[in-house]
């Protein structure tokens, strides 16, 4: 069974990677399995170390976008791509607008040794 920080790596890291093409949201959403069973709507890649991401955990301490649970901003901006379903995407065809940002990232953490589990947001 894959633990939700693996689910997170394989969901939202890609460190060697770099969306200068159009069709690099459509590729990878559909390498990274999130286009079985349906097109998950919203994804964000993040092109920086592992490392990097694994310390926002420890970075600044901010409320989660439902307002209740610990959530961490990065202090640096990073590389992003954000991956959102075009209006006229039809399962299985799952179709994507590529946007590459310098954003702060803010995630979930959880577990020992305290990871990301969760991609809240960008800033
Ligand atoms: N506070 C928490 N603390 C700890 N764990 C928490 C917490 N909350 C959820 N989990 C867990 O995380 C897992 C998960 O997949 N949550 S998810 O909401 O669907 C993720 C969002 C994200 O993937 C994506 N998105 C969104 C925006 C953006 O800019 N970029 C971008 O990529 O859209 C998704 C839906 O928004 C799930 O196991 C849940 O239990």
């Amino acid at each position: 069974k894959e633990s939700q920080a693996m689910k997170f790596l394989r969901q939202h890291m890609d460190s060697d990677g770099s969306s200068s093409s159009p069709t690099y949201c459509n590729l990878m959403m559909q390498h990274r399995n999130m286009t079985q069973g349906w097109c998950k709507p919203v994804n964000t890649f993040v092109h920086e170390p592992v490392e990097d991401v694994q310390a926002v955990c420890f970075q600044k301490k901010i409320s989660c976008k439902d307002g209740q649970s610990i959530c961490y901003q990065s202090n640096a901006r990073m590389n992003i791509t954000d991956c959102r379903l075009t209006g006229n995407s039809k399962y299985p065809n799952c179709t994507y607008r590529t946007s590459q940002k310098e954003r702060h990232i803010i995630v979930a953490c959880e577990g020992n040794p305290y990871v990301p589990v969760h991609f809240d947001a960008s800033v």
